[in-house]
């Protein structure tokens, strides 16, 4: 592993990694020969550096929040030979950087880079799209959709729970059909997460036993009758030790087919993807990447 690109998104987090970016390059110039960075300008930036480069390095580097990660990895993941990847945490929550145990700072992040210490780790896909933490329709779209970039600056991850206090006033239950190679449920829901990783909004909220090495999603079913009692259950323990709350579908399944009445947009990764119905798979150990 010797030849870096770097994909690093200046705006991210306020601004924060702009002020870094040299002593970033220096820091993985002292192990790797070779070491480029390339600043993002705009949305799109992010995906094309990723097809300008891949198959002239050995590993992308992702330096922003998790819009910036999201877009690499969806330009990565269907790539057929495909560099190792890692993260250095740049935005509000950095979910997957969690996930992969790297340090919150990002000069620290970018130190542990040089240990090239890696793992094969599990991508999630949805219809044409790639996700590394979580996909979901109903309630958590909606939780995403009204963060606004003040209360994520002034309040980062808690945002997204007080957002989610707001919403429960205005949820709106939908009729599922879902389908993996064990379970057929039909049912009514408020919220579906399939989970790859743990973290949501930088807590592992959802899926704390989550493992991104075993081939298998996670999937929750929240029905209207048992939303309060979840919520009660995320604001008292943010974990869930003891098992769900009465009403709350859990199982695990590598591909799950779900419809939805009336059709419900999907968010992935926190971005807003396409529309059920979906198929949504799991990519065993297919992306190598660098941990912390
Ligand atoms: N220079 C840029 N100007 C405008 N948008 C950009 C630029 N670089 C990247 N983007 C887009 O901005 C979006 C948000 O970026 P990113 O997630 O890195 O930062 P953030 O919003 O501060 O982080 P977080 O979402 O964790 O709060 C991404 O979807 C990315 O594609």
């Amino acid at each position: 592993m010797e030849r870096v690109a770097v994909i690093l998104n200046p705006l991210a987090g306020n601004g924060k990694l702009n002020n870094i970016k040299d002593q970033v390059e220096r820091i993985l110039e002292d192990t790797f020969s070779e070491v480029t960075i390339y600043q993002t300008t705009d949305a799109g930036d992010g995906a094309t550096y990723v097809k300008q480069v891949a198959n002239q390095v050995d590993l992308i580097v992702a330096a922003g929040g998790d819009g910036t990660i999201h877009e690499v990895i969806n330009a990565l993941a269907p790539l057929p030979a495909r560099p190792a990847f890692a993260i250095i945490p740049g935005g509000t929550s950095n979910d997957f950087s969690r996930e992969i145990g790297m340090l919150q700072q990002p000069l620290k992040a970018a130190q542990q880079i040089t240990n090239k210490k890696t793992k094969w780790i599990d991508v999630g896909q949805s219809n044409d799209h790639y996700f590394l933490n979580f996909w979901g329709i109903g309630l958590i779209t909606q939780v995403s959709e009204t963060v606004d970039n003040n209360s994520k600056q002034n309040m980062g991850r808690l945002a997204y729970y007080l957002r989610t206090i707001q919403t429960l006033g205005k949820r709106r239950s939908f009729h599922i059909d879902l389908s993996t190679p064990d379970y057929e449920i039909t049912d009514d829901a408020v919220m579906v997460i399939v989970g790859n990783g743990s973290y949501t909004g930088g807590i592992r909220a959802f899926f704390p036993e989550a493992n991104i090495e075993d081939g298998l999603l996670d999937v929750l079913i929240i029905k209207e009758a048992s939303l309060q009692a979840f919520w009660s259950m995320l604001q008292s323990r943010v974990g869930i030790e003891d098992g769900y709350p009465e009403g709350i579908i859990a199982l695990q399944a590598s591909e799950i087919r779900i419809d939805a009445t009336p059709k419900q947009a999907i968010d992935c990764d926190g971005e807003r993807g396409s529309v059920t119905p979906s198929t949504i798979s799991v990519l065993p150990k297919h992306i190598e990447m660098v941990i912390g």
